[in-house]
């Protein structure tokens, strides 16, 4: 008789208490079980709650806190605990094993996606969520462009909620296929969604154990979370002699041919596992017999080479799973020795990123960095490169959410949190003060546009220096917030209306200054005109010291092309030298003795103000052909030279296409108000594109009762989540009535949507919605806009 193989947890203690241990000091400290990885998603996919989980699994928490009791550890501002979101990215170190995740728990929310930006720079790999009922969506494509961004390649696809009813494992898994996000996903794991011979297949939703496929192994988790582990033989025969699945399971026929086609795509992309299947005895039971030693090498290569998306499954709430996602966390995804393309040099001099600075009352400004080259010591002086700025890192520390441990390295590989940096900002490089060492500038974190803004009205005069001072300090934690004075009128821009519904809130509760948030407005952009930008003279006369100057700047300037950047939600400009090499913006390379870097700050100057509109200009390249500059003339001058010259050419090319942000609506009613949601939408530009119903959601097609293949992808039967069964059985009542209206609108139509959807769904009705980028406007709204921002007829 097969015994469990080990019983994984004891029984969870009332008290919730932290086990704080030391981690990444550096005695002791092995780079190659180091895994920085982050958990992004689609908002309310789970993150936070699996963040909870592997925090209880790796003993550092008693007792799992959740999100909808605001008491999780890594949701802490008191703004992400009221709304059961989370606002900012938290990092928690974790050990597991014998590796160490440094794992980052990021909004799923668009409005905050400056936090994935920045997680995403600095990680190696990550886990990506999906909420099983819904499938990919919107955001989990934005999450997925993120991680590209920064050359994230190995990911692991955690399929969440399989407790829900309509959850489904086959329907999601198809969804990564039909969304174009993986075209080789390879489940490791099946959902056993119930093990009573009563209920295997039109049960409870649920999912009560999983099949680790690569492993042979079958878990099983009990009403209170707690896991048992039980091998699988090697021979189908001795399927009939299991006692910890009943023997007539229909999920027990299909667990050879799942392994068989795991194994058999997974040798695809490796030469020595083909050669070992080729090997084989032949025989039904055959693929049973392959160690997982000798299939682990073979994925871990393919997960690393990105060519193939491990996918695991279950449920985050009920922690079920979680330790298998730990465990393939450590097995597949790459530690720092392994991300070469980002210079990891142990024993070279120091190189470090500032990926997020925060502020705390007693700490003071908190750099959150990332070490890619030597080791950071305590006390020690280093370069901002980025800023030409000598800097003292006073203190270090490992960060446990909002807990603190004070460590006097941080070594390298590792992300920690050094106090005492004055000048540092996000995205800014720090380097060793020694000679020889490298003081180039590690890739940037790109800033996402600013969409919306508001006027910031300070409760009195004395009050507005103590406000104008808050949102500074806010800005540098976070600096998709961007802050401008306008016409004598203080103004804050952000990603979104709930982005600054935050802001107001956070400048009140951590900052406590008095003011008001007067109208939104969301921002406009003005594309490059159709007329020549050739000017016939190109140059620039001032007066330097009594004498009379000329410099000249030649550029060219072209409009790019819809899509030309990759990323469709992109809205930036491109400035380029005379070779085609982009040059570095103002914000992060500022040095007044470098003439390309004067040039750089007059385009600069000149795209975020147009000459026709005052609206930022978009989608432009700016190529510098060349400039002429009198000798004994300073370099300085340039970067009026650059302004003005540009200013001309743009004006000459005359108004072009205005442009506003639109947005992606998920909209949840009950059917009986469809009408009037879909009446409302249309009446405020917005154009509905799909009207499914809730529950067949997830890849919006009927589920397959068999296994099948997709592209050489095995899909599994539909009757393995059988809470999907009840969304399309007759016991389906509500979910029944339940619609789901996608659509994309203007975001200046839909300020107060909550409010109108409201009244318009009798308060029944929810709603999401992600950036879906600039637009071109109609020639009768330009009019409209012309007039708002004061410069029409
Ligand atoms: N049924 C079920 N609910 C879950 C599961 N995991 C999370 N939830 C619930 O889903 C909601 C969102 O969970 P979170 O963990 O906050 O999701 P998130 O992805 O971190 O959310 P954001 O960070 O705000 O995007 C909460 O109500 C959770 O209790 C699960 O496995 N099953």
């Amino acid at each position: 008789m097969l015994r469990p193989v080990i019983q994984v947890r004891r029984a969870i203690p009332t008290a919730r208490w932290i086990l704080v241990r030391r981690l990444a000091t550096a005695a002791g400290h092995d780079p190659s079980k180091l895994r920085n990885m982050a958990l992004v998603a689609h908002i309310d996919s789970g993150k936070t709650t699996l963040t909870e989980s592997i925090l209880l699994q790796s003993n550092y928490l008693s007792s799992a806190g959740t999100v909808d009791t605001g008491s999780t550890t890594t949701d802490f501002l008191p703004a992400e605990r009221e709304r059961g979101i989370t606002i900012q990215s938290a990092s928690i170190p974790v050990k597991w094993k014998n590796w160490t995740f440094n794992l980052i728990d990021t909004p799923g929310h668009a409005d905050f996606g400056m936090e994935v930006e920045s997680a995403s720079r600095v990680v190696d790999g990550a886990v990506v969520l999906i909420d099983s009922v819904e499938g990919v969506e919107a955001q989990t494509k934005g999450v997925w462009r993120q991680l590209d961004r920064y050359g994230v390649r190995s990911r692991i696809m955690f399929l969440n909620k399989l407790d829900r009813a309509g959850a489904s494992f086959g329907s999601s898994l198809s969804s990564l296929l039909t969304n174009r996000l993986h075209p080789k996903p390879m489940a490791l794991a099946l959902p056993i969604a119930s093990f009573d011979p009563q209920d295997y297949t039109h049960g409870e939703p649920g999912v009560q154990g999983l099949v680790d496929l690569v492993n042979w192994e079958i878990w099983k988790w009990n009403e209170e979370g707690q896991s048992s582990r039980h091998k699988l033989p090697q021979n189908e025969e001795d399927f009939k002699a299991l006692d910890f699945i009943p023997t007539t399971h229909p999920i027990l026929p299909h667990l050879i041919p799942a392994r068989t086609a795991l194994l058999e795509n997974l040798s695809m992309f490796s030469e020595d596992l083909m050669e070992t299947l080729l090997n084989l005895s032949s025989g039904p039971s055959a693929y049973a017999t392959v160690p997982a030693s000798q299939i682990m090498p073979h994925l871990r290569a393919a997960t690393l080479r990105n060519e193939i998306l491990p996918v695991l499954c279950g449920s985050a709430f009920k922690h079920i799973g979680t330790e298998l996602v730990m465990n393939y966390v450590g097995e597949l995804l790459p530690s720092p020795l392994d991300v070469i393309e980002k210079v990891p040099v142990p024993n070279a001099p120091l190189r470090m990123l500032a990926w997020k600075v925060g502020w705390d009352k007693r700490k003071g400004w908190m750099t959150f960095v990332r070490i890619y080259s030597g080791t950071l010591t305590k006390q020690s002086t280093i370069l901002n490169s980025t800023r030409n700025q000598r800097e003292k890192a006073s203190k270090l520390l490992l960060l446990y959410a909002s807990q603190a441990e004070e460590v006097d390295t941080l070594p390298f590989g590792s992300v920690g949190v050094v106090l005492g940096l004055k000048y540092t900002r996000t995205g800014d490089t720090l380097v060793s003060l020694n000679r020889g060492s490298d003081n180039s500038t590690l890739q940037d974190i790109i800033l996402p546009p600013a969409v919306i803004s508001a006027s910031v009205i300070p409760q009195s005069h004395s009050d507005l220096a103590p406000v104008q001072d808050a949102l500074q300090a806010l800005a540098r934690t976070d600096p998709s917030v961007r802050v401008e004075t306008h016409e004598g009128q203080l103004l804050v821009h952000g990603m979104g209306s709930l982005h600054l519904e935050i802001v107001e809130s956070r400048l009140k509760d951590e900052w406590n200054v008095d003011f008001e948030f007067g109208k939104r407005r969301v921002s406009y952009r003005e594309g490059l005109g159709s007329g020549d930008t050739t000017l016939e003279d190109p140059t620039w006369t001032t007066e330097i010291a009594g004498k009379r100057v000329q410099v000249a700047v030649t550029f060219n300037i072209r409009s790019l092309e819809d899509g030309e950047r990759g990323d469709p939600l992109w809205d930036g400009n491109v400035v380029l030298d005379q070779h085609g090499t982009p040059l570095r913006s103002p914000e992060t390379y500022n040095d007044q003795t470098d003439p390309m870097s004067n040039v750089t700050n007059g385009i600069s100057n000149t795209l975020s103000n147009s000459p026709n509109t005052f609206l930022p200009l978009s989608r432009l390249q700016v190529q510098v052909a060349g400039y002429e500059l009198p000798p004994d003339v300073p370099v300085s001058v340039l970067a009026g030279a650059s302004a003005v010259i540009l200013r001309q050419a743009i004006r000459q090319a005359g108004m072009g296409p205005l442009m506003e942000p639109y947005i992606r609506m998920k909209i949840n009613v009950h059917e009986d108000v469809l009408g009037k949601i879909v009446k409302d939408l249309t009446e405020h530009s917005g154009e509905v594109l799909d009207l499914a119903t809730d529950s067949t959601s997830a890849s919006g097609e009927e589920e397959a009762l068999e296994p099948h293949s997709e592209d050489g992808v095995y899909v599994p039967p539909k009757w393995l989540s059988p809470s999907s069964n009840l969304s399309s059985g007759s016991n389906s009542t509500s979910s029944k009535f339940k619609r789901s209206v996608q659509a994309v609108a203007p975001l200046s139509q839909m300020l107060d949507y909550s409010n109108r959807l409201r009244a318009l769904s009798g308060g029944h009705g929810t709603f999401e919605m992600v950036n879906a980028g600039f637009r071109e406007v109609s020639s009768a709204r330009k009019i409209e806009i012309l007039r708002e921002i004061g410069r029409g007829a």
